[in-house]
């Protein structure tokens, strides 16, 4: 099937003119500036730092919208959980009349802001569905799929950037015996408010920051809901000292190495929240940033969850053994009813189902493989932005980063170029 130039035309990201898009042949489509895979906040921080820097970019995104994280796989009471200094973009500041912790209205109004600021216009309904290196041109080809055939392009540039995110497949164990469970089972990506569960027995699955909230949520659309907690798990005030306990951390960090840090912080934690193994939250033999640093795992920085535990309002059970019609069975043999199942279950990457012969990211958890602070760039012009297990602020890292490096090369093709043009001339 023939395409016409303005079919194309039509799928074309931001100014054709300032990008330097050009019709290569009928589905293939060539960016002059790096490609981007995601709109994300990290896809949409490197786009502006990019633009800041003159060179354009094309974001791909599968959605229809940008941050669709968090516009549509969020629940309704969801607010940052570190301060706003902590969570910002790179260029743009939050607005000052934005709270502390902003919630999560607030922070799509300012992604939204941000895209206009910067002028970004992703390319929306557009998945990723291959991305190989020709080693013999020396680009990338980006393969996407639009649910309509007639729209599927290949992309080719000299520079990817992966910012497809930590949390890009929600993650669904397999229990045994799930299928037959008579009631709801939703994972918290599709989770919204507990309006639908009140008076209902909910069992969280996952003790993460999402299954606590989700549970405290619960506790206040009149509930009765229980928590599994399979391991161990960090739970921090989100505030100590007069300040967040996140600042604080980075702040000492800076002076004392993360061991004497953590004593700090499980020290003050045991004077305002105390014993929390009491309750079934076994903390982890390494204190809560040792354990971010090497695992990745995120502390649980409490929002009032923890009141509820303690004053028996969530039950909290070990791991599950299986999963029957109507009720649930602990590893440690106990039985309980439920109407309705939340997993709390977290997240995966996609990009091993996506990015083909890489060596950058590892093929079991789609994560670089590479420590913090090496995530960011790879070999033959691919970079990945929003990976080093480090939030919003890890982000804003790798987009300075990736604009520097990136411009770099940018400003050498171009005057390697005028230089051309201006000989022929
Ligand atoms: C509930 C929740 C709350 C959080 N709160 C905080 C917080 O308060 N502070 C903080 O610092 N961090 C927080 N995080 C961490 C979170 O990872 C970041 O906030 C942020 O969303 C990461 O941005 P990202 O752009 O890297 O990934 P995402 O926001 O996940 O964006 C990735 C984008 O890539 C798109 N995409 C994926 N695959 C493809 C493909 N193959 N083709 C095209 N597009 C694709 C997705 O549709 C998505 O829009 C939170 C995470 C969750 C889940
Ligand atoms: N406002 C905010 O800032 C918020 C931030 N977030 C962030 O979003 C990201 C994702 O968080 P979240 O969704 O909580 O996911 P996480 O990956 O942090 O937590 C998943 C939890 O599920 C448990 N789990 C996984 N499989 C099973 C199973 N088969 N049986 C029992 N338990 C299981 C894990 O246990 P184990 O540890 O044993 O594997 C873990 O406790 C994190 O970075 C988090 O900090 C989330 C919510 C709010
Ligand atoms: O939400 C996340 O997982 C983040 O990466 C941000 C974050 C929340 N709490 C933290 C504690 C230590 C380091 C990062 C975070």
């Amino acid at each position: 099937m023939a395409y016409s130039y303005s079919e194309v035309e039509g799928k074309r990201a931001h100014d054709p003119l300032a990008v330097g898009i050009a019709v290569k042949s009928a589905k293939c489509i060539w960016v002059a500036g790096p490609i981007i895979v995601g709109a994300g906040p990290s896809g949409l921080a490197a786009a502006a730092c990019l633009k800041q820097r003159g060179v354009p970019s094309v974001i791909l995104e599968r959605s229809n919208c940008i941050a669709s994280l968090w516009k549509n796989r969020t629940y309704d009471r969801l607010r940052l959980h570190l301060p706003k200094q902590f969570c910002e973009l790179p260029l743009m500041p939050f607005p000052k009349n934005f709270p502390t912790y902003p919630t999560k209205q607030q922070f799509v109004a300012y992604l939204d802001t941000y895209v206009s600021r910067f002028d970004l216009k992703p390319v929306f309904g557009t998945t990723v569905v291959s991305a190989e290196f020709d080693p013999i041109c020396r680009f990338w080809r980006v393969k996407t799929s639009s649910g309509t055939k007639c729209l599927d392009f290949e992309y080719t540039s000299r520079w990817l950037i992966v910012a497809t995110g930590e949390n890009a497949e929600a993650f669904l164990p397999k229990l045994e015996g799930m299928d037959d469970f008579r009631g709801p089972v939703l994972h918290t990506s599709e989770y919204k408010s507990g309006d639908m569960f009140c008076g209902k027995r909910v069992l969280v699955v996952g003790c993460g920051n999402s299954g606590m909230e989700v549970c405290l949520d619960l506790c206040n659309h009149n509930a009765q809901p229980s928590l599994v907690v399979r391991d161990s798990v960090h739970i921090l005030p989100q505030e100590m000292l007069g300040r967040s306990t996140f600042g604080l951390s980075m702040c000492f960090l800076k002076w004392f190495p993360a061991h004497i840090v953590d004593r700090l912080l499980l020290l003050v934690s045991h004077f305002m929240i105390g014993d929390t193994a009491k309750y079934g939250l076994i903390r982890p033999k390494l204190g809560p940033l040792q354990l971010k640093n090497k695992t990745g795992k995120t502390p649980v920085l409490d929002v009032g969850t923890l009141s509820h535990i303690k004053s028996g309002k969530i039950k909290v059970f070990r791991g599950i053994k299986r999963v029957r019609h109507d009720s649930v069975e602990f590893v440690d043999e106990k039985e309980e009813k439920f109407d309705a199942i939340i997993l709390a279950t977290g997240y995966r990457s996609n990009v091993p189902s996506w990015l083909m012969d890489t060596d950058m990211f590892s093929k079991e958890d789609g994560f670089p493989k590479e420590q913090f602070p090496h995530t960011w760039k790879g070999k033959d012009g691919l970079y990945a932005i929003g990976f080093n297990k480090r939030g919003l602020l890890g982000a804003s890292m790798d987009a300075w980063r990736i604009a520097e490096d990136i411009e770099l090369m940018w400003k050498a093709e171009t005057k390697r170029f005028t230089d051309l043009t201006r000989a022929v001339a």
